[in-house]
């Protein structure tokens, strides 16, 4: 867990304001929908503007505009008669690779505009961005701007943001019925990660051959009433890999989850030839040739991405404080309101709404342990 930084107390700022809000158990899966998400944007260190204007703001940028109007801001226009919109598939040292909507690949080098704007966060462009930019020949081209980045996976490194990936839609927590056996703890983890970036979870529990999926329904039933959408799938049975495939279509999806639990055997499963390039990726990466922590985006055949990168696959609760922990729990949430002491850490204190709950039989008790042993930052 990171030490208490400005922008953290911001956030916690911002978490306050939303814990008094009273939140109705129906209401919350509403909450974290990515449009009412786009408002706790505050989190996010840098925010880019796009259609052709960017605009860099020195501190954290705040919805209400509390802080953060001291920076300057700087128009870049961008010619769209002659520039190309495309994503930036991953960025290696000075070059980013970007694919045109035509699908073809371009090898692009960064605006000097752009990169003198590089001073808050290690990369100006980062792996996932929507851009413009200006071909110059069939295979190269120079980024003119930046589109506005939500979905961003970041983690901090000597207090800077870096950005692993961005604009990312979705993330699929894969766990595994049996060998390895499921770690809820650990989809627990990986669940307030992705409500804390903005980027829709979807939980999958692959080898549902080796055990009775009746033994799945207790926990599927806890994440199924959190409004989680839930998978049931066997790679190697083809069970629930269509419904799978579904999900994939036309998003940009990040996997994660634990080794051996069969994330690339599912993505063969999905999209036979997509395992051998995502291999080919986490070879290059192995070797050191190009960062590990960056991504790279694998285009599906029929629309949308997949990120499966070494550095992603197991990431951790980057830069999340203990205190925001209870506020990234959905059914935790509704409670925190209710404790006698405002700085209630839900854990020892007397007159605490959440231990009520737990007692009550409302809140589940082993999500209940999993936030204690998160917010006291044990390994899952
Ligand atoms: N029984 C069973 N075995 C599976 C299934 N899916 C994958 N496996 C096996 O589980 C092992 C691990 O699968 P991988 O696809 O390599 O797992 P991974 O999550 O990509 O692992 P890392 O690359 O280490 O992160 C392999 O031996 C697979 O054959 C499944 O649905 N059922
Ligand atoms: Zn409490």
């Amino acid at each position: 867990m990171a030490k208490k930084g400005k922008g953290q107390q911001k956030r916690r700022v911002e978490f306050r304001k939303n814990r008094t809000q009273k939140v109705r158990q129906g209401d919350i899966t509403k909450r974290f929908n990515r449009d009412e998400f786009d408002v706790d944007k505050s989190v996010q260190h840098e925010r880019i503007s796009g259609k052709g204007e960017l605009t860099r703001k020195r501190t954290i940028v705040s919805q209400e505009g509390e802080d953060g109007d001291s920076g300057e801001n700087l128009s870049i226009h961008v010619d769209k008669e002659t520039c190309l919109a495309g994503r930036v598939l991953r960025v290696q040292g000075l070059i980013s690779e970007v694919e045109a909507p035509d699908k073809s690949v371009y090898q692009c080098a960064t605006r000097r505009l752009l990169k003198t704007m590089s001073t808050d966060s290690r990369h100006v462009v980062a792996a996932g961005d929507h851009v413009w930019f200006r071909p110059s020949g069939d295979t190269e081209g120079i980024i003119e701007s930046v589109e506005p980045r939500y979905g961003v996976l970041s983690r901090t490194s000597r207090s800077r943001q870096h950005i692993i990936v961005a604009n990312v839609d979705q993330l699929i927590i894969v766990g595994s019925a049996a060998e390895p056996g499921l770690k809820p703890n650990l989809i627990d983890r990986y669940l307030i990660t992705a409500e804390y970036s903005g980027i829709r979870p979807i939980i999958c529990i692959n080898k549902v051959d080796l055990l009775d999926p009746a033994q799945l329904q207790t926990i599927v039933g806890v994440y199924g009433s959190l409004g989680y959408e839930v998978h049931l799938v066997s790679a190697k049975e083809g069970i629930g890999i269509d419904r799978l495939r579904k999900a994939l279509h036309g998003k940009d999806t990040v996997l994660s989850g634990q080794s051996g639990v069969g994330k690339s055997s599912l993505l063969n499963a999905i999209e036979p030839g997509l395992n051998l390039r995502v291999n080919a990726v986490s070879r290059e990466n192995d070797k050191g040739k190009h960062t590990t922590t960056t991504a790279t985006l694998i285009p599906l055949a029929t629309a949308g991405h997949v990120i499966d990168t070494p550095g992603i696959r197991q990431f951790q609760l980057w830069d999340i404080i203990p205190e925001e922990v209870a506020g990234l729990f959905r059914d935790i949430r509704p409670f925190i309101n209710h404790c006698r002491f405002p700085n209630c850490t839900h854990t020892h204190e007397t007159d605490c709404a959440v231990k009520d709950a737990v007692a009550d039989g409302i809140l589940d008790t082993r999500r209940y342990e999993s936030y204690c042993q998160i917010f006291a930052g044990d390994s899952a």
